[in-house]
């Protein structure tokens, strides 16, 4: 697998406080890549780490091959949308393409152009005129525009209504497939990044929880309900991920790459926001950390 972003051991502490600790991921390239996590998860420290803003306390990191934040050649392949969308208050949307022109050497000016007029936005309009919806979709032409090999948007989409969502995300899958771009999208709404991302990568308390393809994390995880039963007395290959338990009954959502025999179990297979949930909610059973690829 090519990385667009390598992490080794990557950590960041605030203070004595780690924002990020032992973070060893690899983030593959041409892909979109959902990342999620509670608040305060570390999400935004791992992506302001990505595009240079912030420097690791320990730990390595390497993105598209190079140091990132390393010079204007590095800075020119990496495209970022912070998180509250920004843009300039006070100049117009052409004036921010202009500005995009001047800025980015690989800046595509047809193709910021043409999404602007798509999206209907007057090039007159200074941005602080515009809806929270419009800016966002200026901010993510003005990523898109600039012809990135990566693009990275932290919670591009939290403060849109759903239909303003679902338009900025079509972009944005448009421009991955039309650009061949890599894209590292956090965001708090797993049904969306179930829609547009093919592999996850979750944080929880500052660590790399789960990562791998989404087909594989649904695959791979199942809910079973049956008779109430000692989760430890599971079979090797099933890790237990949450379980809850009455009298009689238990349930429990485990990770195996076998199938369950045990006929006492009812099958079933769970939605990517019921697996996010079970690992945020996991309690001291969680197993240890698994990657696949
Ligand atoms: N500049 C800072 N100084 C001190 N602590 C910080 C700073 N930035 C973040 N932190 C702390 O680091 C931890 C991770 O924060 P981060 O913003 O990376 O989380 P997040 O997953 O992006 O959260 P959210 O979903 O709320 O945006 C939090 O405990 C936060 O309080």
């Amino acid at each position: 697998m090519t990385a667009a972003v390598r992490t080794r051991g990557l950590g960041k502490r605030y203070g004595r406080r780690w924002a990020l600790t032992d973070c060893t991921l690899d983030v593959p390239a041409g892909r979109v890549v959902g990342l999620v996590g509670p608040n305060g998860a570390g999400k935004t420290t791992l992506l302001n780490m990505v595009v240079g803003q912030l420097a690791p306390t320990s730990g390595t990191i390497e993105v598209l091959g190079g140091a990132p934040g390393g010079g204007a050649a590095q800075l020119a392949k990496v495209g970022y949308v912070a998180q509250e969308t920004p843009t300039y208050a006070g100049l117009t949307v052409a004036e921010h393409l202009r500005l995009g022109a001047k800025l980015n050497p690989r800046w595509d000016d047809a193709v910021a152009r043409r999404r602007i007029e798509r999206l209907g936005l007057d090039p007159a309009k200074k941005a602080g005129r515009l809806s929270g919806g419009q800016r966002a979709q200026l901010a993510l032409t003005l990523g898109i525009a600039k012809r990135p090999e990566l693009l990275v948007l932290d919670e591009p989409v939290a403060a849109l209504d759903p239909l303003a969502r679902r338009e900025f995300l079509q972009g944005l899958m448009e421009a991955a497939a039309e650009h061949d771009l890599s894209v590292l999208l956090s965001s708090h709404l797993v049904s969306d990044l179930e829609r547009v991302c093919d592999h996850l990568i979750m944080l929880l308390e500052a660590r790399v929880r789960v990562a791998g393809d989404i087909d594989d994390l649904l695959a791979e995880h199942l809910l079973l309900t049956g008779p109430r039963r000692d989760p430890a007395d599971l079979p090797a290959g099933q890790h237990v991920v949450s379980a809850s338990h009455t009298d009689r009954q238990s349930t429990l959502l485990v990770r195996t790459t076998e199938p369950v025999h045990d006929p006492a179990w009812s099958v079933d297979r769970v939605g990517l926001e019921d697996i996010v949930l079970a690992y945020m909610t996991g309690g001291d059973r969680r197993p240890a950390l698994e990657v696949i690829s």
